[in-house]
């Protein structure tokens, strides 16, 4: 019987979870959901949730549970025809619990990608600040360098990307996110891949999602954020 399907994707800052989920979204037709992209939203929009969110982003801070919670729930619950793809949500233990109590997910994807390979990708990183558009000079260069392909508006480096930030913010990710592989372990849905390149965890990923959805209604399948 057809269903919707539900998935969410982990892995440490540069470990390639908006790469693949790009790729997962047009090769399966799911909705890739960024809650990076719907902080970011909020934020441009000052609703309630976007200002406080704000406060949090622009000290480094990841933005507390209840308010991740509060602005990112409502929407799931409102993709009630669509089959997604969760990127950066759940963080914490909290949030994979809450989201735990408002859906139930079918896989929870987890990257595993050495150090040294995270530091040299974030170093070649280049994002467009108001979209969230990933670039990397090497693997995935814009058109021109230094601007971006859609909006022709110029590409920053972020701060914490520099590989001196990128150990604490790496530390940090293997604290908090050690408890929610546990929780998505113990519920049987965990799927971990870990290799250097993304071009050989992709066709595993695929292979997996393949067999998972195989009867996806075609009316579920939803265009990608992007
Ligand atoms: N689930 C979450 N819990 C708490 N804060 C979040 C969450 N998702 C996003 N944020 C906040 O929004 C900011 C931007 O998120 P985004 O995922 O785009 O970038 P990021 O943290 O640099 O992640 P990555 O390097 O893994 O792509 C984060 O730095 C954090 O402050
Ligand atoms: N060299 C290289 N870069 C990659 C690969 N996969 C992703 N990237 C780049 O590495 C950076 C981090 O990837 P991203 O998808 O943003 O990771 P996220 O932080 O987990 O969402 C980006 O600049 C990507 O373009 C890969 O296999 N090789």
């Amino acid at each position: 019987m057809s269903k919707l399907f539900r998935a969410v994707i982990m892995g440490p800052p540069g470990s390639g979870k908006g790469t693949i989920s790009e790729r997962i979204a047009h090769s399966f037709g799911l909705k890739h959901l960024s809650s990076g992209d719907f902080v970011r939203e909020n934020i441009s929009a000052k609703t309630e949730a976007g200002v406080l969110a704000k406060t949090y982003i622009k000290k480094g801070l990841l933005v507390p549970d209840h308010v991740m919670t509060r602005l990112l729930l409502p929407r799931l619950e409102e993709m009630t025809k669509c089959s997604w793809l969760l990127d950066g949500f759940p963080r914490t233990l909290a949030q994979a619990e809450a989201l735990n109590s408002a859906c139930d997910l079918d896989v929870a994807i987890n990257l595993n990608i050495p150090l040294e390979t995270l530091k040299e990708r974030l170093r070649h990183r280049w994002i467009h600040p108001s979209s969230g558009r990933v670039y990397n000079m090497c693997f995935n260069p814009p058109r021109v360098q230094g601007i971006d392909d859609i909006t022709g508006e110029p590409l920053i480096q972020q701060e914490d990307d520099r590989p001196e930030a990128l150990v604490a913010r790496l530390r940090h990710y293997k604290d908090v996110a050690k408890p929610v592989i546990d929780f998505y372990k113990a519920k049987g849905i965990l799927y971990t891949y870990s290799d250097t390149e993304t071009d050989q965890i992709w066709p595993n990923i695929s292979t997996l999602l393949s067999t998972k959805i195989p009867t996806i209604q075609s009316d579920a399948r939803c265009a990608s954020t992007h």
